[in-house]
């Protein structure tokens, strides 16, 4: 099964069409990029996926659910993760791991087993106990990843997830996307780094509101004669009209 299948999504703000008819699909425990530039759509687009923003018009299923009809199933089947909204920095990582889960309708039991292994597999037993405030970025962004995946959704959404940190760390980051996505978890990525767009299975590009480009990242390279997908990313975005607001 498809874990996002989205035909036409359009979203209007007023006269203002923010997402223009877009539609794609994503399989399950595939890494799917989605790039664009400053107001594209992403985060619009991202938004009617996760089931917190009603479309205008077009169909859509995330996990299986109607994003329109299914709101609340499409989210207790997601986990979602920004640089600007993950962790309650005042908590500590155990305590931000029980809220989350008992948000995400997890037992006291499963919290504390699923809790003791990310800790294991993380080797943060000397940081468990720490507030989240005293981490470094790169340790917080490891926790954040885990806390989206710890109920076991069927996709993870990750907005700009590796903001501010460096590339090895970023390298780090990675890894664990794709032991997620080796654990059929699909991963549905927004990034304005190119180096982590390589790392796709698949990305599309956005362009005020539409699609323009949609594949492999070596087929994008092909298509758009580009040694790099910088260079594709330029090509299209030049074409923008809409800037930073
Ligand atoms: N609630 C809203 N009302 C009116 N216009 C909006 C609203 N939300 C977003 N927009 C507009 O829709 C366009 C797309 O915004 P969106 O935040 O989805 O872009 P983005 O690709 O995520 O950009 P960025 O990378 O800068 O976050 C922008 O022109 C923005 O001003």
């Amino acid at each position: 099964m498809e874990a996002i299948i989205i035909k036409d999504l359009t979203k209007k703000f007023g006269s203002f069409t923010a997402v223009d008819h877009i539609s794609f699909e994503v399989g399950q425990g595939e890494i799917f990029g989605f790039l664009g530039a400053n107001g594209a759509g992403k985060t619009t687009a991202m938004r009617m996926l996760c089931g917190l923003l009603e479309p205008t018009s077009g169909q859509g299923t995330v996990a299986g659910y109607d994003i329109y009809k299914q709101r609340d199933l499409v989210k207790q089947n997601i986990g979602y993760m920004s640089q600007k909204f993950s962790l309650y920095e005042d908590l500590t990582i155990k305590e931000n791991m029980r809220l989350f889960g008992g948000i995400y309708g997890m037992s006291d039991k499963e919290i504390k087993m699923k809790g003791e292994q990310v800790i294991q597999d993380l080797s943060l037993q000397n940081e468990q106990n720490a507030l989240v405030e005293s981490l470094p970025l790169g340790i917080k962004q490891k926790v954040s990843f885990a806390v989206s995946t710890f109920h076991t959704p069927k996709i993870v959404f990750l907005d700009e997830p590796t903001g501010g940190v460096d590339p090895i760390a970023r390298r780090i980051f990675w890894e664990m996307i794709y032991e997620a996505a080796d654990r059929g978890i699909t991963a549905f990525v927004t990034t304005h780094y190119m180096d982590e767009a390589e790392y796709c299975n698949r990305i599309s590009i956005m362009v005020d509101g539409k699609i323009e480009a949609l594949d492999t990242p070596s087929n994008l390279r092909k298509q758009f004669g580009a040694d790099n997908l910088e260079e594709v990313f330029y090509t299209l975005a030049r074409k923008a009209k809409r800037g930073d607001d």
